[in-house]
């Protein structure tokens, strides 16, 4: 199952920049703090570079896997319905995605996959409630032209558009900039607000107007920086791979190439049995390599180093590794290690209510992915502060219905404290249906979570936190403590993967590493280019 070689000297060409500077140490016992997806991934892939060092996992909760959980309920009825109460797809038409392949052709999950095509109306028809409508987006160049002329949201948009290659070009000076203020000086206020306000809402749950251009869409801030437009960027086709990407196409087995190849024209992945089956097959197969252990229910305190020796400090007591490679949320690991800079605790997360829902009457929506809400919606049309909805399929095993997942909160209860209630949850879910989808039948099954600080948000100068926080963790640990997970860069699952196998890469290969080798260099990503 193995095709990646294992490392076994210290040897390597790889280029780390000022690291080199530093002597490199054998890793000889790595801890991993966090037991989430980025944590899973990092131990799978260490335990293939380095198969005979001792991997520690320490998770908090008796459940790894993180924000990723699948839960089944069961109807009066005694039929079972199946519901995501966290990320549910993955994205294969990303570059970055090819990490995930090949984990998933690794755990020899193929046979278990769900895929939709890009085509299917459940993949493309997206839809923003506003101001108190559904709008159906287009999903084609060619829809693009007559919704211009009817959609609300889209009001104003193709004169902005077509405005934009005439614009002034930022001064030289500007370093970052909010998402906002950045299509207001591009497009003009109107697409800033409406349309991109609601994307953010169902990427981050995160406000416009705090959030970070040159983090949140780095495609974007570069092709003004190049080409002096955003249009005028996007006109240009066939730039070279940027040498992390270049990494990651070098580094992936051939089996992840010619998988991603077969997903050509997927718009989005899952599992049968749900987005849970990716979290429980790293749990299977970390358990059976000997040199794994997993700490459940151990929650880390304190990372230490005395120029020898990393020291874990844990709910259970204290142990010692050569290598640590953090997964936990930047601003957990901020409390304790309280570096000069102080760059992690400045990296906030926002909170998002979970309300999943099931009608038995089918249909009581349109084909779709979902909706998404503005915070320029009068309040009166969205007074819980919905951020989106899904519109989850039903499944074969499934009776008909309707599924619906509802997200409420993110940035909007940025300084609350107390939230509500599962009982007020419901009932708010109950309302906003009603409000916006007109739905007046009572769900046959509710399922509220509070999934707290889920979301980091990359507000104005997260980079030059993600530089501040490498400085600090070269000064003080010497390459001995990486991070890694969604504090960083990239929140989506896929992202999450592939810097843990970077960042898992690094350690092994070279022997040091901070897991923000490549701040500042520029990544396709999610936002960016897809190629192979
Ligand atoms: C309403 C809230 C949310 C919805 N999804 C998320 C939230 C907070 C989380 C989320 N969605 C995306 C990502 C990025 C990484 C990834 O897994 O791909 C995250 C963390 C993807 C995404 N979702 C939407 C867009 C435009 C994107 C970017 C990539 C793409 O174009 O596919 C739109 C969207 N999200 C939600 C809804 C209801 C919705 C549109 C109708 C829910």
């Amino acid at each position: 199952m193995n095709s990646l070689p294992p490392i076994n000297s210290t040897t390597t060409n790889i280029t780390l920049n000022s690291m080199d500077l530093l002597p490199s140490s054998t890793p000889s016992s790595i801890a991993i703090l966090g037991g989430g997806i980025s944590g899973l991934t990092a131990a799978f892939y260490l335990s293939i570079l380095l198969p005979s060092v001792p991997i520690t996992i320490y998770e908090s909760s008796p459940h790894l896997g993180g924000f990723l959980s699948t839960i089944t309920l069961t109807l009066p009825s005694g039929e079972d319905i199946q519901f995501e109460t966290g990320p549910r797809t993955l994205r294969p038409g990303t570059l970055e995605s090819l990490v995930l392949l090949d984990v998933i052709q690794r755990l020899e999950l193929t046979s278990s996959l769900i895929t939709t095509p890009s085509k299917a109306p459940e993949a493309k028809n997206r839809f923003i409630f506003y101001p108190d409508r559904l709008n159906k987006l287009p999903s084609s160049l060619w829809g693009l032209i007559p919704a211009f002329f009817s959609l609300p949201v889209l009001k104003g948009a193709l004169v902005a558009i077509l405005k934009e290659p005439f614009r002034k070009r930022r001064s030289l000076d500007i370093e970052d900039e909010s998402v906002a203020s950045f299509f207001r000086r591009r497009f003009g206020g109107g697409i800033a607000t409406n349309l991109v306000g609601a994307v953010l809402h169902g990427i981050f749950a995160g406000d416009v107007e705090r959030l970070s251009i040159k983090s949140v869409f780095p495609s974007l801030w570069r092709k003004e920086g190049q080409r002096g437009s955003v249009v005028r960027g996007f006109m240009r086709c066939g730039e070279p791979l940027t040498t992390p990407d270049q990494e990651l196409v070098d580094g992936v087995g051939e089996e992840a190439k010619e998988l991603k190849k077969r997903m050509k024209g997927v718009s989005v992945l899952s599992f049968k049995g749900g987005i849970e089956v990716l979290v429980k097959s790293l749990e299977r197969e970390l358990e059976e390599r000997e040199m794994v252990t997993i700490k459940r229910r151990e929650e880390v305190r304190g990372v230490g180093y005395d120029f020898v020796h990393m020291k874990v400090t844990t709910s259970q007591g204290e142990e010692q590794y050569s290598h640590v490679i953090s997964t936990l949320p930047a601003r957990i690991l901020g409390s304790f290690l309280q570096l000069p800079n102080d760059g992690l605790s400045q990296i906030p997360t926002v909170t998002v209510l979970v309300v999943n829902m099931y009608f038995s009457t089918p249909d009581l929506v349109p084909k779709g992915f979902g909706y998404l809400v503005p915070t320029s919606v009068p309040f009166s049309n969205n007074p819980h502060q919905l951020l989106g909805c899904i519109f989850d399929p039903i499944l074969p095993s499934e009776p008909t219905g309707t599924k619906l997942t509802l997200m409420f909160g993110g940035h909007y209860w940025d300084t609350r404290t107390k939230f509500p209630t599962e009982a007020e949850a419901g009932q708010m879910a109950r309302e906003t249906v009603n409000l916006h989808l007109g739905i007046l039948e009572e769900p046959s099954l509710v399922h509220v979570t509070l999934q707290r600080e889920c979301i980091p948000q990359y507000t104005l100068g997260h980079e030059q936190r993600l530089h501040a926080i490498r400085g600090d963790l070269l000064d003080r640990f010497d390459g001995r403590l990486a991070v890694a997970g969604a504090s960083y860069r990239g929140i989506g699952v896929g992202s999450c993967i592939r810097w843990a196998w970077a960042t898992a890469r690094a350690m092994a290969r070279a022997g040091k590493a901070t897991g923000l080798e490549t701040v500042g260099c520029d990544t396709a990503g999610w936002g960016g280019a897809v190629r192979v």
